[in-house]
């Protein structure tokens, strides 16, 4: 019986070449040094990548009343954390600013329609009713011009669903508060405040961005737009003029008042910026994206990766809701397992009354919403952090004159300032959460205008590092 050598076959393939030169087996040391360095490379990340398939999402959950902030909160999310994303759907803002425009002239043309039915009413008005000034000829020759802007809204309706049926584009996926029928006009059911919306869930910026690739032919060559909404956006410039007109003529300043409708407190107001948004160069700005305004319908999740401090980057879903009282009963099944919360009350919103319906009071409404999730059994353990949204339009309404306690009586003769009124809010949602909360727990307030970029990144960046934390402490907890 012959024994086997005691060599193994490998490292006699392996071993060098018996008559290697000295530069020889410098190079093949070297060759060695660097293959051992990209095997080392690559195992290192495969441990990262396995580390971050086991590392759970953080996951945050936007919610509060419609039209409080919380789109323009994941805006501000986007724009810090993934800005390029951000800045390519420029050309989709620019048809949801467009749209915003042409909501606020329809409004003011409904507000004129409305006083020239009362002042061709034989009726005199009663003691409650309002008295609107005469309208001049020449008012409603401009209101009579305006009339086509009704097409540019059609079109953009059209390519924010594209590929559909007219008829069945603005059911399929943007909702306009009533049933459809067809056209914009019966669309509205005849109501001049109802606004566009979009299903979360439904690409449209996709849309957007591949009606612009398809024209292009090649992503590189200039954009060249879908010839209807080029048709749209010269309509618009066209009536550019007009619209200045009718937005700086004093009776319709006067029409505005006596309806109560203060148009530049409204979400996506635009007209004072009509000449620069209307122009056929006009690309929205981050501000301008941040103001636009698109109602929220279903529930959508934005993936982003986030890094605190020297960590390694995370990665963060949060969940935007629509926050209308309809859509609440989707927010539910995003309760559970969630990070935290991050609850926005707009402040400014003490004189108003919710759209869906106008018995409530939205102050009144963030209120009871605010109940509701601190005393949620499934929200005890999750981190809740307040935003008292919308202060700059709180400033302006006491500025101009409005007063607090007219709406919010328990607030007494207190002064009707920014800094009291604010306070004695952050008081009250403070001792909410003290009194409905299961469990003593900390949450954290912040006043914001969400629409500022800079503040709101100083903002968000800080509730970053207060839920990293607070996940550090939980899962050592645990
Ligand atoms: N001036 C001002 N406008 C704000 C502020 N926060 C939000 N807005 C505007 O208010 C409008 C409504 O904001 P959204 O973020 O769309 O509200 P939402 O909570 O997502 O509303 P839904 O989608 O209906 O639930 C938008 O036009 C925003 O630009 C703020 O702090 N100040
Ligand atoms: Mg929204």
């Amino acid at each position: 019986m012959t024994v086997a050598p005691d060599i193994d076959p490998l490292s006699l393939v392996l071993a060098p070449p018996k008559d290697e030169t000295p530069e020889a087996r410098e190079a093949r040391l070297l060759k060695e040094r660097e293959a051992k360095k990209r095997s080392d490379m690559i195992d290192l990340e495969l441990k990262r990548d396995q580390q971050d398939k086991k590392s759970k999402p953080v996951k945050i959950l936007l919610l509060g009343q419609s039209e409080s902030g919380k789109s323009t909160t994941l805006k501000n999310f986007q724009l810090i954390n993934s800005p390029k994303a951000f800045r390519s759907e420029r050309s989709s803002w620019r048809a949801v600013v467009h749209l915003n425009v042409v909501r606020s002239v329809r409004l003011i043309l409904h507000a004129l329609g409305e006083a020239e039915a009362s002042s061709a009413s034989s009726v005199p008005p009663g003691p409650d009713e309002p008295v609107y000034p005469e309208i001049s000829s020449e008012l409603r020759t401009l209101k009579m011009r305006l009339s086509p802007l009704q097409q540019v809204e059609e079109a953009l309706l059209a390519k924010l669903t594209p590929g559909a049926a007219f008829k069945d584009r603005l059911y399929a996926q943007v909702d306009v508060d009533e049933p459809l029928t067809n056209g914009p006009e019966s669309t509205r059911g005849g109501n001049p405040a109802a606004e566009v919306a979009v299903q979360s869930g439904a690409p449209w910026k996709g849309a957007f961005n591949r009606l612009i690739a398809n024209a292009r032919g090649s992503v590189d060559g200039p954009e060249v737009e879908a010839q209807d909404s080029r048709e749209a956006r010269q309509l618009l410039q066209a009536c550019s003029e007009d619209v200045i007109r009718l937005w700086s003529d004093p009776t319709v300043k006067e029409v505005l008042k006596v309806h109560r409708l203060r148009l530049e407190d409204m979400a996506g107001f635009f007209l004072d910026s009509i000449e620069r948004v209307t122009d056929l160069s006009y690309e929205p700005t981050d501000d301008d994206i941040l103001k636009a305004r698109l109602k929220t319908l279903g529930v959508s999740e934005h993936h982003f990766s986030l890094k605190a401090g020297n960590m390694i980057p995370q990665k963060w879903v949060v969940f935007d809701v629509g926050g209308a009282r309809s859509l609440r009963a989707a927010w539910v099944p995003y309760f559970d397992d969630m990070n935290a919360i991050i609850f926005l009350a707009p402040l400014s919103c003490f004189d108003q009354v919710l759209a869906e319906d106008e018995t409530v009071n939205r102050l009144e409404d963030s209120i009871l919403l605010w109940k509701a999730v601190v005393s949620n059994p499934l929200l005890k353990d999750t981190s809740l952090i307040l935003f008292l949204n919308k202060i700059d339009i709180l400033k302006a309404k006491l500025a101009s004159g409005q007063k607090f306690n007219e709406f919010v009586v328990s607030y007494g003769d207190k002064p009707n300032d920014f800094e009291n009124t604010s306070q004695y809010m952050k008081k009250k949602f403070t001792m909410i959460a003290k009194q409905h909360s299961a469990e003593p727990r900390g949450f954290y307030t912040y006043f914001t205008s969400v629409t500022d970029a800079q503040s709101t990144a100083d903002i968000l960046g800080s509730v970053r590092d207060i839920i990293v934390r607070s996940n550090l402490t939980r899962s050592q907890l645990v």
